[in-house]
Protein backbone atom coordinates (compact mmCIF):
# COMPACT_ATOMS: atom_id res chain seq x y z
CA UNK A 1 0.00 0.00 0.00
CA UNK A 2 3.11 2.56 0.74
CA UNK A 3 3.93 2.58 -2.97
CA UNK A 4 3.38 5.88 -4.53
CA UNK A 5 0.43 5.47 -7.33
CA UNK A 6 2.85 6.83 -10.46
CA UNK A 7 0.85 10.45 -11.47
CA UNK A 8 -0.81 10.92 -14.70
CA UNK A 9 -1.57 14.42 -16.07
CA UNK A 10 -4.98 15.58 -14.28
CA UNK A 11 -6.40 16.67 -18.10
CA UNK A 12 -5.86 12.84 -18.81
CA UNK A 13 -9.09 10.88 -18.60
CA UNK A 14 -9.06 7.88 -16.88
CA UNK A 15 -9.69 4.29 -19.02
CA UNK A 16 -10.26 0.97 -16.85
CA UNK A 17 -9.06 -1.47 -20.22
CA UNK A 18 -9.87 -5.05 -18.71
CA UNK A 19 -8.81 -8.34 -20.70
CA UNK A 20 -7.79 -11.73 -20.44
CA UNK A 21 -4.44 -11.37 -21.90
CA UNK A 22 -0.95 -9.37 -22.65
CA UNK A 23 1.41 -10.36 -24.27
CA UNK A 24 3.86 -8.90 -21.95
CA UNK A 25 3.00 -11.79 -19.66
CA UNK A 26 0.52 -14.16 -21.12
CA UNK A 27 -1.12 -14.70 -24.66
CA UNK A 28 -3.30 -17.52 -26.28
CA UNK A 29 -3.34 -15.72 -29.72
CA UNK A 30 -3.86 -12.06 -31.44
CA UNK A 31 -6.01 -10.85 -28.24
CA UNK A 32 -2.41 -11.05 -25.82
CA UNK A 33 -1.09 -8.59 -28.86
CA UNK A 34 -3.94 -5.83 -28.77
CA UNK A 35 -3.95 -6.06 -24.94
CA UNK A 36 -0.27 -4.94 -25.17
CA UNK A 37 -0.46 -2.41 -27.66
CA UNK A 38 -3.62 -0.77 -27.51
CA UNK A 39 -3.07 0.59 -24.17
CA UNK A 40 0.27 1.93 -24.82
CA UNK A 41 -0.95 3.46 -27.81
CA UNK A 42 -3.65 5.08 -26.31
CA UNK A 43 -1.86 6.69 -23.06
CA UNK A 44 -0.20 9.47 -24.58
CA UNK A 45 -4.40 10.58 -24.86
CA UNK A 46 -5.63 8.97 -21.92
CA UNK A 47 -4.51 7.83 -18.88
CA UNK A 48 -5.08 3.77 -19.60
CA UNK A 49 -4.73 1.35 -17.17
CA UNK A 50 -5.18 -2.49 -17.54
CA UNK A 51 -7.10 -5.13 -15.28
CA UNK A 52 -6.46 -8.71 -15.79
CA UNK A 53 -6.47 -11.81 -13.39
CA UNK A 54 -3.46 -12.59 -11.36
CA UNK A 55 -2.47 -15.99 -13.20
CA UNK A 56 1.07 -17.99 -12.62
CA UNK A 57 2.61 -15.79 -15.31
CA UNK A 58 2.02 -12.57 -13.67
CA UNK A 59 3.01 -13.89 -10.38
CA UNK A 60 6.21 -15.32 -11.28
CA UNK A 61 7.17 -12.53 -13.80
CA UNK A 62 9.53 -11.27 -11.29
CA UNK A 63 7.43 -7.86 -11.11
CA UNK A 64 6.56 -6.63 -7.63
CA UNK A 65 3.29 -6.40 -7.06
CA UNK A 66 1.81 -4.06 -4.63
CA UNK A 67 -1.47 -4.54 -2.94
CA UNK A 68 -3.77 -2.09 -2.88
CA UNK A 69 -6.81 -3.31 -2.09
CA UNK A 70 -9.02 -6.14 -1.01
CA UNK A 71 -12.51 -7.12 -2.66
CA UNK A 72 -15.24 -9.40 -0.44
CA UNK A 73 -16.72 -12.79 -1.56
CA UNK A 74 -20.20 -11.92 -3.30
CA UNK A 75 -22.53 -14.51 -4.01
CA UNK A 76 -19.93 -17.71 -5.26
CA UNK A 77 -17.10 -15.02 -6.45
CA UNK A 78 -14.52 -15.40 -3.71
CA UNK A 79 -12.82 -12.37 -2.19
CA UNK A 80 -9.76 -11.14 -3.24
CA UNK A 81 -7.20 -8.79 -3.66
CA UNK A 82 -6.39 -6.12 -6.42
CA UNK A 83 -2.58 -5.96 -6.62
CA UNK A 84 -0.68 -3.16 -8.81
CA UNK A 85 2.23 -4.22 -11.24
CA UNK A 86 3.90 -1.61 -13.29
CA UNK A 87 5.36 -2.48 -16.41
CA UNK A 88 9.28 -1.78 -17.36
CA UNK A 89 8.11 1.32 -19.57
CA UNK A 90 5.20 2.30 -16.72
CA UNK A 91 2.14 0.78 -17.92
CA UNK A 92 -0.03 -0.07 -14.98
CA UNK A 93 -1.41 -3.36 -14.77
CA UNK A 94 -3.99 -4.34 -11.90
CA UNK A 95 -4.06 -7.67 -11.21
CA UNK A 96 -7.05 -9.78 -9.37
CA UNK A 97 -5.35 -11.83 -6.89
CA UNK A 98 -7.62 -14.77 -6.51
CA UNK A 99 -5.06 -18.03 -6.25
CA UNK A 100 -7.44 -20.75 -6.27
CA UNK A 101 -8.90 -19.16 -9.43
CA UNK A 102 -5.95 -17.91 -11.19
CA UNK A 103 -2.61 -19.45 -9.66
CA UNK A 104 -2.68 -22.47 -12.03
CA UNK A 105 -0.47 -24.41 -14.55
CA UNK A 106 -1.86 -23.45 -17.75
CA UNK A 107 -3.09 -21.06 -20.56
CA UNK A 108 -5.58 -18.77 -19.54
CA UNK A 109 -8.71 -20.14 -20.11
CA UNK A 110 -7.90 -24.18 -19.75
CA UNK A 111 -5.47 -26.74 -18.39
CA UNK A 112 -1.64 -27.78 -20.04
CA UNK A 113 -3.82 -29.74 -22.37
CA UNK A 114 -6.03 -27.08 -23.42
CA UNK A 115 -9.05 -28.44 -21.46
CA UNK A 116 -10.80 -25.42 -20.40
CA UNK A 117 -11.38 -24.47 -16.95
CA UNK A 118 -14.73 -25.83 -15.42
CA UNK A 119 -15.24 -22.76 -13.29
CA UNK A 120 -14.43 -20.18 -16.46
CA UNK A 121 -17.71 -18.57 -15.40
CA UNK A 122 -16.56 -17.98 -11.92
CA UNK A 123 -13.15 -17.49 -12.68
CA UNK A 124 -14.09 -14.55 -14.85
CA UNK A 125 -17.55 -13.35 -13.57
CA UNK A 126 -15.15 -12.94 -10.58
CA UNK A 127 -12.57 -10.28 -13.13
CA UNK A 128 -15.53 -8.64 -14.16
CA UNK A 129 -17.21 -8.28 -10.96
CA UNK A 130 -13.84 -7.14 -9.82
CA UNK A 131 -13.70 -4.35 -12.44
CA UNK A 132 -17.35 -3.48 -11.99
CA UNK A 133 -16.72 -2.80 -8.09
CA UNK A 134 -13.17 -0.28 -8.94
CA UNK A 135 -15.43 1.55 -11.12
CA UNK A 136 -18.12 1.85 -8.48
CA UNK A 137 -15.75 2.64 -5.82
CA UNK A 138 -13.67 5.51 -6.55
CA UNK A 139 -11.81 4.97 -2.98
CA UNK A 140 -10.67 1.14 -3.80
CA UNK A 141 -7.83 2.70 -6.24
CA UNK A 142 -8.54 5.96 -5.66
CA UNK A 143 -8.22 6.45 -9.20
CA UNK A 144 -12.00 7.08 -10.50
CA UNK A 145 -12.78 5.24 -13.99
CA UNK A 146 -14.48 7.67 -16.01
CA UNK A 147 -14.21 4.77 -19.28
CA UNK A 148 -14.18 1.06 -19.81
CA UNK A 149 -12.59 -0.95 -22.26
CA UNK A 150 -14.22 -4.26 -21.71
CA UNK A 151 -12.70 -7.29 -24.53
CA UNK A 152 -13.84 -10.27 -25.93
CA UNK A 153 -16.81 -12.75 -23.83
CA UNK A 154 -14.50 -13.24 -20.76
CA UNK A 155 -15.00 -9.32 -20.13
CA UNK A 156 -18.54 -9.03 -21.06
CA UNK A 157 -20.59 -10.30 -17.98
CA UNK A 158 -18.54 -6.65 -16.43
CA UNK A 159 -20.93 -4.01 -18.38
CA UNK A 160 -24.00 -6.19 -16.67
CA UNK A 161 -22.39 -5.75 -13.56
CA UNK A 162 -21.75 -2.23 -13.97
CA UNK A 163 -25.40 -1.76 -14.70
CA UNK A 164 -26.48 -3.63 -11.90
CA UNK A 165 -24.70 -2.22 -9.11
CA UNK A 166 -23.84 0.86 -10.62
CA UNK A 167 -24.15 4.16 -8.65
CA UNK A 168 -23.19 5.98 -11.91
CA UNK A 169 -23.25 5.93 -15.70
CA UNK A 170 -19.94 5.03 -16.65
CA UNK A 171 -19.56 4.60 -20.71
CA UNK A 172 -18.27 1.26 -22.13
CA UNK A 173 -16.60 -0.09 -25.49
CA UNK A 174 -16.72 -3.64 -25.71
CA UNK A 175 -14.40 -5.25 -28.56
CA UNK A 176 -15.41 -8.64 -30.08
CA UNK A 177 -12.24 -10.06 -31.42
CA UNK A 178 -14.00 -13.21 -32.28
CA UNK A 179 -17.48 -13.88 -32.15
CA UNK A 180 -17.05 -17.26 -32.34
CA UNK A 181 -16.24 -17.92 -28.73
CA UNK A 182 -19.51 -16.82 -26.42
CA UNK A 183 -19.04 -17.89 -22.85
CA UNK A 184 -22.49 -19.59 -22.69
CA UNK A 185 -23.37 -21.26 -19.52
CA UNK A 186 -26.05 -23.09 -17.69
CA UNK A 187 -28.80 -20.60 -16.64
CA UNK A 188 -29.11 -21.88 -13.19
CA UNK A 189 -25.23 -20.79 -12.70
CA UNK A 190 -27.06 -17.44 -12.55
CA UNK A 191 -27.28 -16.51 -8.91
CA UNK A 192 -24.01 -18.02 -7.98
CA UNK A 193 -22.90 -15.00 -10.62
CA UNK A 194 -24.60 -12.86 -8.99
CA UNK A 195 -26.61 -11.99 -12.15
CA UNK A 196 -30.31 -10.40 -11.46
CA UNK A 197 -32.77 -12.97 -12.73
CA UNK A 198 -34.43 -10.36 -14.38
CA UNK A 199 -31.32 -10.15 -16.80
CA UNK A 200 -32.73 -13.38 -17.92
CA UNK A 201 -33.93 -12.24 -21.42
CA UNK A 202 -33.78 -11.66 -24.60
CA UNK A 203 -32.62 -7.93 -24.37
CA UNK A 204 -30.21 -9.29 -21.44
CA UNK A 205 -27.87 -12.43 -21.14
CA UNK A 206 -30.20 -14.59 -22.18
CA UNK A 207 -29.08 -16.60 -25.61
CA UNK A 208 -31.20 -20.12 -26.65
CA UNK A 209 -32.12 -21.03 -22.83
CA UNK A 210 -28.98 -20.47 -21.68
CA UNK A 211 -26.33 -17.54 -20.07
CA UNK A 212 -24.44 -15.65 -22.24
CA UNK A 213 -21.37 -13.42 -21.42
CA UNK A 214 -21.07 -12.22 -24.77
CA UNK A 215 -24.53 -11.36 -25.10
CA UNK A 216 -23.81 -9.47 -21.73
CA UNK A 217 -21.17 -7.27 -23.30
CA UNK A 218 -23.28 -6.79 -26.50
CA UNK A 219 -26.35 -5.89 -24.67
CA UNK A 220 -25.10 -3.48 -21.83
CA UNK A 221 -21.89 -1.70 -23.23
CA UNK A 222 -22.13 1.66 -24.62
CA UNK A 223 -20.22 0.47 -27.78
CA UNK A 224 -19.61 -2.32 -29.51
CA UNK A 225 -16.50 -2.91 -31.42
CA UNK A 226 -14.81 -5.16 -33.48
CA UNK A 227 -11.18 -5.44 -35.00
CA UNK A 228 -11.99 -4.80 -39.27
CA UNK A 229 -14.62 -3.02 -41.08
CA UNK A 230 -15.21 -5.70 -42.96
CA UNK A 231 -15.75 -8.48 -40.04
CA UNK A 232 -18.47 -5.91 -38.49
CA UNK A 233 -20.70 -6.20 -42.02
CA UNK A 234 -20.04 -9.92 -41.82
CA UNK A 235 -21.54 -10.24 -37.81
CA UNK A 236 -24.51 -8.56 -38.84
CA UNK A 237 -26.18 -11.08 -41.01
CA UNK A 238 -25.57 -15.47 -40.51
CA UNK A 239 -23.48 -17.35 -40.53
CA UNK A 240 -20.98 -15.07 -39.20
CA UNK A 241 -23.19 -13.41 -36.80
CA UNK A 242 -23.26 -16.45 -34.52
CA UNK A 243 -26.72 -16.25 -33.84
CA UNK A 244 -26.46 -12.83 -32.66
CA UNK A 245 -26.73 -11.25 -36.07
CA UNK A 246 -30.18 -9.66 -35.02
CA UNK A 247 -28.83 -8.33 -31.84
CA UNK A 248 -25.23 -6.83 -33.97
CA UNK A 249 -27.71 -5.31 -36.74
CA UNK A 250 -29.62 -3.16 -34.01
CA UNK A 251 -26.65 -2.61 -32.53
CA UNK A 252 -25.54 -1.09 -35.86
CA UNK A 253 -28.61 1.01 -37.14
CA UNK A 254 -27.95 2.42 -33.52
CA UNK A 255 -24.81 3.57 -34.55
CA UNK A 256 -22.82 1.38 -32.28
CA UNK A 257 -21.24 -0.49 -33.31
CA UNK A 258 -17.91 0.20 -35.69
CA UNK A 259 -15.13 -1.98 -37.15
CA UNK A 260 -11.75 -0.43 -36.16
CA UNK A 261 -8.84 -1.90 -37.77
CA UNK A 262 -5.83 -3.72 -35.45
CA UNK A 263 -2.25 -2.24 -36.00
CA UNK A 264 1.23 -3.90 -35.61
CA UNK A 265 3.70 -1.91 -33.11
CA UNK A 266 7.59 -1.53 -33.30
CA UNK A 267 8.59 -5.24 -31.92
CA UNK A 268 7.47 -6.28 -34.82
CA UNK A 269 10.38 -5.38 -37.35
CA UNK A 270 12.73 -7.50 -39.37
CA UNK A 271 15.61 -4.35 -38.96
CA UNK A 272 15.85 -5.33 -34.98
CA UNK A 273 13.93 -8.24 -33.94
CA UNK A 274 16.78 -10.53 -31.94
CA UNK A 275 15.16 -13.59 -32.84
CA UNK A 276 16.53 -13.31 -36.27
CA UNK A 277 19.62 -14.27 -37.48
CA UNK A 278 20.61 -12.07 -39.47
CA UNK A 279 18.38 -9.16 -39.35
CA UNK A 280 17.19 -7.60 -42.81
CA UNK A 281 15.27 -4.59 -44.45
CA UNK A 282 13.56 -4.30 -47.93
CA UNK A 283 15.99 -5.46 -50.44
CA UNK A 284 17.94 -7.11 -48.53
CA UNK A 285 16.94 -10.15 -49.86
CA UNK A 286 20.30 -11.97 -49.07
CA UNK A 287 19.71 -11.69 -45.18
CA UNK A 288 15.99 -12.51 -45.61
CA UNK A 289 17.32 -15.94 -47.48
CA UNK A 290 19.61 -16.64 -44.61
CA UNK A 291 16.85 -16.89 -42.45
CA UNK A 292 14.84 -18.83 -44.89
CA UNK A 293 18.06 -21.61 -44.91
CA UNK A 294 17.97 -21.40 -40.78
CA UNK A 295 13.91 -22.58 -40.61
CA UNK A 296 15.09 -25.38 -43.17
CA UNK A 297 17.46 -26.07 -40.58
CA UNK A 298 15.41 -26.21 -37.63
CA UNK A 299 12.72 -28.10 -39.11
CA UNK A 300 14.60 -30.40 -40.59
CA UNK A 301 14.55 -29.94 -44.12
CA UNK A 302 16.17 -30.51 -47.10
CA UNK A 303 18.02 -27.52 -48.84
CA UNK A 304 15.62 -26.25 -51.77
CA UNK A 305 15.38 -23.46 -53.88
CA UNK A 306 11.69 -23.87 -54.11
CA UNK A 307 9.40 -21.46 -52.57
CA UNK A 308 8.64 -21.92 -48.31
CA UNK A 309 5.39 -21.99 -46.82
CA UNK A 310 4.22 -21.52 -43.56
CA UNK A 311 2.00 -21.28 -41.27
CA UNK A 312 1.33 -19.58 -37.56
CA UNK A 313 -1.59 -20.20 -35.85
CA UNK A 314 -3.74 -21.19 -32.91
CA UNK A 315 -4.98 -24.74 -34.35
CA UNK A 316 -8.54 -24.80 -34.02
CA UNK A 317 -11.41 -24.92 -36.79
CA UNK A 318 -11.53 -21.29 -37.83
CA UNK A 319 -8.09 -21.18 -39.36
CA UNK A 320 -8.52 -24.12 -42.27
CA UNK A 321 -5.80 -25.83 -40.70
CA UNK A 322 -8.08 -29.28 -42.44
CA UNK A 323 -7.54 -27.52 -46.20
CA UNK A 324 -3.92 -26.83 -45.88
CA UNK A 325 -3.17 -30.25 -45.14
CA UNK A 326 -4.88 -31.26 -48.65
CA UNK A 327 -2.84 -28.79 -50.09
CA UNK A 328 0.71 -29.96 -48.79
CA UNK A 329 0.78 -32.08 -51.80
CA UNK A 330 0.54 -30.07 -54.29
CA UNK A 331 3.11 -27.85 -52.23
CA UNK A 332 5.64 -31.01 -52.76
CA UNK A 333 4.78 -32.01 -56.15
CA UNK A 334 5.45 -28.22 -57.41
CA UNK A 335 8.57 -28.48 -55.22
CA UNK A 336 7.49 -26.46 -52.40
CA UNK A 337 8.24 -26.87 -48.52
CA UNK A 338 6.03 -26.31 -46.11
CA UNK A 339 6.54 -25.66 -42.27
CA UNK A 340 4.00 -25.14 -39.76
CA UNK A 341 4.08 -23.73 -36.00
CA UNK A 342 0.81 -24.16 -33.93
CA UNK A 343 -1.02 -25.94 -30.69
CA UNK A 344 -4.67 -26.14 -30.73
CA UNK A 345 -7.21 -28.93 -31.23
CA UNK A 346 -5.88 -32.44 -30.62
CA UNK A 347 -7.38 -33.80 -33.78
CA UNK A 348 -5.80 -30.86 -35.65
CA UNK A 349 -2.32 -31.51 -34.10
CA UNK A 350 -2.40 -35.05 -34.79
CA UNK A 351 -3.71 -34.84 -38.61
CA UNK A 352 -0.57 -32.14 -38.68
CA UNK A 353 1.68 -34.48 -37.24
CA UNK A 354 0.60 -37.07 -39.94
CA UNK A 355 0.97 -35.16 -42.85
CA UNK A 356 4.84 -34.16 -41.76
CA UNK A 357 5.41 -37.80 -41.74
CA UNK A 358 4.25 -37.74 -45.37
CA UNK A 359 6.84 -35.92 -46.67
CA UNK A 360 9.84 -36.12 -44.53
CA UNK A 361 12.42 -33.39 -45.81
CA UNK A 362 10.05 -31.54 -47.19
CA UNK A 363 6.84 -30.57 -44.01
CA UNK A 364 8.30 -29.69 -40.62
CA UNK A 365 5.63 -29.64 -38.23
CA UNK A 366 6.12 -27.95 -34.72
CA UNK A 367 3.19 -28.51 -31.82
CA UNK A 368 3.88 -25.80 -29.88
CA UNK A 369 3.10 -22.07 -28.96
CA UNK A 370 6.79 -20.48 -28.96
CA UNK A 371 7.03 -16.40 -30.06
CA UNK A 372 10.22 -16.09 -31.28
CA UNK A 373 10.14 -19.30 -33.42
CA UNK A 374 6.89 -17.82 -34.95
CA UNK A 375 8.88 -14.70 -35.76
CA UNK A 376 11.80 -16.88 -37.48
CA UNK A 377 9.27 -18.07 -39.46
CA UNK A 378 7.61 -15.36 -40.21
CA UNK A 379 11.13 -13.83 -41.70
CA UNK A 380 12.61 -17.35 -43.24
CA UNK A 381 9.32 -17.70 -45.00
CA UNK A 382 8.22 -16.41 -48.73
CA UNK A 383 4.25 -17.41 -48.33
CA UNK A 384 2.13 -17.79 -45.22
CA UNK A 385 -1.21 -19.48 -45.51
CA UNK A 386 -4.16 -18.39 -43.95
CA UNK A 387 -7.34 -20.03 -45.59
CA UNK A 388 -9.50 -19.00 -41.98
CA UNK A 389 -12.97 -19.78 -42.63
CA UNK A 390 -13.47 -15.74 -40.58
CA UNK A 391 -11.06 -14.04 -39.67
CA UNK A 392 -12.41 -11.02 -37.38
CA UNK A 393 -8.85 -9.15 -38.39
CA UNK A 394 -6.03 -11.52 -38.29
CA UNK A 395 -2.47 -10.19 -37.22
CA UNK A 396 -0.52 -13.19 -38.54
CA UNK A 397 -1.00 -11.98 -41.56
CA UNK A 398 0.38 -8.30 -40.81
CA UNK A 399 3.36 -9.52 -39.35
CA UNK A 400 3.97 -11.79 -41.87
CA UNK A 401 3.75 -8.97 -44.35
CA UNK A 402 6.10 -6.77 -42.96
CA UNK A 403 8.52 -9.71 -42.17
CA UNK A 404 8.25 -10.29 -46.36
CA UNK A 405 6.42 -13.11 -46.09
CA UNK A 406 3.59 -13.02 -48.60
CA UNK A 407 0.06 -14.05 -47.00
CA UNK A 408 -2.39 -16.35 -49.21
CA UNK A 409 -5.28 -15.87 -47.84
CA UNK A 410 -9.20 -16.60 -47.88
CA UNK A 411 -11.13 -13.00 -48.83
CA UNK A 412 -12.84 -13.08 -45.22
CA UNK A 413 -13.02 -10.26 -42.70
CA UNK A 414 -9.72 -8.23 -41.70
CA UNK A 415 -7.71 -10.27 -44.74
CA UNK A 416 -9.88 -8.67 -47.26
CA UNK A 417 -9.44 -5.21 -45.40
CA UNK A 418 -5.90 -5.97 -45.02
CA UNK A 419 -4.52 -7.95 -48.31
CA UNK A 420 -4.76 -6.99 -51.68
CA UNK A 421 -4.22 -9.39 -54.24
CA UNK A 422 -1.68 -9.35 -56.91
CA UNK A 423 0.07 -6.44 -54.34
CA UNK A 424 0.47 -7.86 -50.71
CA UNK A 425 -0.27 -11.07 -51.00
CA UNK A 426 -2.83 -13.60 -52.48
CA UNK A 427 -6.75 -13.64 -51.85
CA UNK A 428 -9.29 -16.63 -53.02
CA UNK A 429 -13.13 -15.78 -52.98
CA UNK A 430 -14.51 -18.83 -51.90
CA UNK A 431 -13.45 -21.43 -49.53
CA UNK A 432 -13.03 -24.70 -51.14
CA UNK A 433 -10.17 -26.84 -51.73
CA UNK A 434 -9.49 -26.30 -55.95
CA UNK A 435 -9.61 -22.29 -55.56
CA UNK A 436 -7.36 -22.26 -52.59
CA UNK A 437 -4.89 -25.18 -54.31
CA UNK A 438 -4.81 -23.28 -57.37
CA UNK A 439 -3.92 -20.25 -55.41
CA UNK A 440 -1.29 -21.74 -53.78
CA UNK A 441 -0.16 -22.99 -57.17
CA UNK A 442 -0.10 -19.00 -58.33
CA UNK A 443 2.14 -18.77 -56.14
CA UNK A 444 4.75 -21.18 -57.64
CA UNK A 445 4.28 -19.10 -60.98
CA UNK A 446 4.46 -15.57 -58.81
CA UNK A 447 8.02 -17.41 -57.03
CA UNK A 448 9.39 -17.43 -60.37
CA UNK A 449 8.64 -14.33 -61.81
CA UNK A 450 11.14 -12.42 -59.53
CA UNK A 451 10.47 -9.29 -60.65
CA UNK A 452 7.35 -9.06 -59.47
CA UNK A 453 7.78 -11.47 -56.12
CA UNK A 454 10.35 -8.98 -55.39
CA UNK A 455 7.90 -5.89 -55.63
CA UNK A 456 5.46 -7.73 -54.06
CA UNK A 457 7.64 -8.29 -51.22
CA UNK A 458 8.66 -4.56 -51.29
CA UNK A 459 4.43 -3.50 -51.11
CA UNK A 460 3.95 -5.60 -48.23
CA UNK A 461 7.22 -4.49 -45.98
CA UNK A 462 6.31 -1.38 -46.45
CA UNK A 463 2.84 -1.13 -45.92
CA UNK A 464 3.04 -0.58 -42.26
CA UNK A 465 -0.29 -0.39 -40.32
CA UNK A 466 0.65 1.13 -37.14
CA UNK A 467 -1.23 0.69 -33.82
CA UNK A 468 0.11 4.70 -34.41
CA UNK A 469 -2.95 5.28 -36.98
CA UNK A 470 -4.69 2.68 -36.12
CA UNK A 471 -5.56 4.04 -32.65
CA UNK A 472 -7.17 7.16 -34.09
CA UNK A 473 -10.59 6.14 -34.25
CA UNK A 474 -10.28 5.02 -30.88
CA UNK A 475 -9.35 8.28 -29.26
CA UNK A 476 -12.23 9.51 -31.04
CA UNK A 477 -15.10 7.32 -29.98
CA UNK A 478 -13.73 7.64 -26.64
CA UNK A 479 -14.11 11.04 -26.63
CA UNK A 480 -17.75 11.03 -27.94
CA UNK A 481 -18.56 8.50 -25.28
CA UNK A 482 -17.50 10.54 -22.77
CA UNK A 483 -18.95 13.41 -23.88
CA UNK A 484 -22.72 11.83 -24.19
CA UNK A 485 -21.59 10.29 -20.86
CA UNK A 486 -22.47 13.71 -19.43
CA UNK A 487 -25.90 14.12 -20.78
CA UNK A 488 -26.36 10.22 -19.85
CA UNK A 489 -25.30 10.18 -16.28
CA UNK A 490 -27.92 12.95 -15.38
CA UNK A 491 -30.44 10.69 -17.34
CA UNK A 492 -29.23 7.64 -14.74
CA UNK A 493 -29.20 9.29 -12.11
CA UNK A 494 -33.18 10.81 -12.37
CA UNK A 495 -34.03 6.92 -13.57
CA UNK A 496 -32.98 5.03 -10.13
N1 LIG B 1 2.13 -21.55 -32.36
C1 LIG B 1 2.37 -20.28 -32.17
N2 LIG B 1 3.51 -19.86 -31.60
C2 LIG B 1 3.73 -18.54 -31.41
N3 LIG B 1 2.87 -17.58 -31.75
C3 LIG B 1 1.73 -17.94 -32.31
C4 LIG B 1 1.40 -19.29 -32.56
N4 LIG B 1 0.18 -19.35 -33.12
C5 LIG B 1 -0.24 -18.09 -33.23
N5 LIG B 1 0.68 -17.24 -32.73
C6 LIG B 1 0.58 -15.79 -32.61
O1 LIG B 1 -0.74 -15.49 -32.13
C7 LIG B 1 -1.21 -14.32 -32.76
C8 LIG B 1 -2.41 -14.69 -33.61
O2 LIG B 1 -3.15 -13.56 -33.80
P1 LIG B 1 -4.30 -13.44 -34.91
O3 LIG B 1 -4.84 -12.08 -34.76
O4 LIG B 1 -3.75 -13.75 -36.26
O5 LIG B 1 -5.34 -14.59 -34.57
P2 LIG B 1 -6.22 -15.00 -33.26
O6 LIG B 1 -7.28 -15.88 -33.83
O7 LIG B 1 -5.38 -15.55 -32.21
O8 LIG B 1 -6.84 -13.63 -32.75
C9 LIG B 1 -8.20 -13.15 -32.61
O9 LIG B 1 -8.05 -11.80 -32.11
C10 LIG B 1 -7.25 -10.99 -32.95
C11 LIG B 1 -7.04 -9.66 -32.25
O10 LIG B 1 -8.08 -8.78 -32.41
C12 LIG B 1 -7.82 -10.86 -34.35
O11 LIG B 1 -6.85 -10.22 -35.16
C13 LIG B 1 -8.12 -12.25 -34.93
O12 LIG B 1 -8.78 -12.13 -36.18
C14 LIG B 1 -8.95 -13.05 -33.94
O13 LIG B 1 -9.27 -14.34 -34.44
C15 LIG B 1 -0.05 -13.78 -33.57
O14 LIG B 1 0.73 -12.95 -32.74
C16 LIG B 1 0.73 -15.05 -33.91
O15 LIG B 1 2.07 -14.78 -34.22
Amino acid sequence: MSRPVPSSSSRQRRVLFVTTEIADFIKAGGLGDVSAALPRALKPTYDVRVLMPGYRQLLTAGRPIVHVASLPARHDLPACEIGRLLCEDGLIVYVVLCPELYDRVGNAYGDELGVGWADNDIRFARLAMAAAEIVNDASLLEWQVELLHLNDWATGLTAGYVRWLGKRYVPSVYTIHNLAYQGLFPVERLAALGIPSTAFHIDGVEFHGQLSFMKAGLSYASHVTTVSSNYADEITSAPLGCGLEGLLKKRALEGRLSGLLNGIDDHWDPRTDPHLAPNFGINDWHGKRANTQRVRRMFGLAPSSGPLFAVVSRLVAQKGLDLTIQVADAIVQAGGQLVVIGRGEYVIEQALIAMAALYPGHVGVNIGFDEGEARQIYAGSDFLLMPSRFEPCGLSQLYAQRFGSLPIAHRTGGLADTIQDGINGLLFDDMSLETYRATVLRAFDLFRATDLFYAMRRASMAGRLHWRQAVIPYRRLYADLLTEAIVRSDDVVTRR
